[in-house]
């Protein structure tokens, strides 16, 4: 139930591997910290790895009268003021065994995400970040279409330098357009290796490449996000974490933050001048 969704945003690629939960989580943290309450919906039902990375794989999904209740991320911590919330929805909750995986055909795998775009009941949320499965298959197009009947905003492609020297981004960028999706930005992650020992940012593959081609489609490049290995670190250690600084805090600190901050502004300038315009999420107020 989208009613009190102000904005939905789809975040997308063309395979898989290539950041796309990872920036989700980045999207949503770096928007909790802007004083936003978000929403994050996994519907990647291959790998769906969300749970693990806010470290609420062992929570259970409650269900109400209305619907299932959304899993509150809780340890996020104080950074600040106006701090926003986190709450999100993954099959993963749903999975009896965390280290099962599903092997659906597509009606079954379509009849889910349609649950859980209908059934899931979001309390006031900002943003509603769906991370999608990757792929640009005849499955994919009949998913990307069931998720414009929740109006999304439009969506964020991830793509990464390598996938960029391919015809890989070409395919999303056309996949999206023959769904009618908006494409809100491109990011390309895991441009660049911030090094552990000196923090100094190395391009081990070429790089630039997905500016340049956003510009040849006419879409807005939102930055380039460099793998840096203290946030897996990050992620990781949260169950053995006992002091009293939350993950907001802690990923305040990263070097992938400011990359974030960044990028989470040219999504706020260009989502809520939609709404100024009055072409928002047709669902949210
Ligand atoms: N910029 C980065 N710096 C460090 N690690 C990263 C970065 N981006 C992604 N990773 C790591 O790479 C791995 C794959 O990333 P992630 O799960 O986000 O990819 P995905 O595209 O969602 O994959 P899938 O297709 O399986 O859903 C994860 O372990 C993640 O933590
Ligand atoms: S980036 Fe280069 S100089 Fe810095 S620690 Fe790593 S290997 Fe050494």
């Amino acid at each position: 139930m989208l009613e009190n969704v102000k904005h939905v945003v789809l975040v997308l690629s063309g395979k898989g591997g290539v950041g796309k939960s990872s920036v989700s989580v980045q999207l949503a943290l770096t928007l909790a910290r802007a004083g936003k309450k978000v929403g994050v919906l996994d519907i990647d039902l291959t790998g769906p790895n969300i749970p693990r990375m806010f470290n609420v794989e062992e929570e259970k999904v409650h269900q109400a009268p209305g619907g299932w209740i959304p899993v509150k991320v809780g340890d996020l911590g104080s950074a600040g003021d106006g701090v926003g919330s986190i709450e999100c929805m993954s099959l993963g909750f749903l999975l009896r065994d965390r280290g099962d995986s599903v092997v659906w055909r597509g009606p079954k795998k379509t009849a889910m995400v349609r649950q859980f775009l209908t059934d899931v009941l979001w309390g006031d949320v900002d943003y509603l970040l769906v991370d999608t499965p990757p792929g640009t298959s005849d499955e994919h197009i009949s998913l990307a279409e069931q998720l414009r009947s929740v109006s999304p905003d439009g969506a964020i492609v991830v793509t990464t330098p390598q996938a960029i020297s391919t015809a890989d981004v070409c395919k999303e960028l056309n996949f999206c357009k023959k769904v009618g999706l908006d494409i809100l930005g491109v990011i390309e992650n895991m441009s660049g290796f911030v090094c552990p020992h000196c923090s100094t940012c190395t391009n081990i593959f070429s790089s630039g490449g997905g500016a340049v081609m956003a510009e040849q489609f006419g879409v807005d490049f939102f930055g380039a996000v460099p793998i840096d290995p203290a946030f897996n670190l990050m992620l990781e250690r949260q169950k053995e974490t006992t002091d009293e600084v939350g993950l907001l805090q802690r990923y305040g600190e990263s070097k992938l933050f400011p990359v974030f901050e960044g990028i989470t502004e040219k999504l706020l300038a260009k989502t809520e001048k939609a709404v100024a315009n009055g072409s928002g999420n047709g669902e949210g107020g």
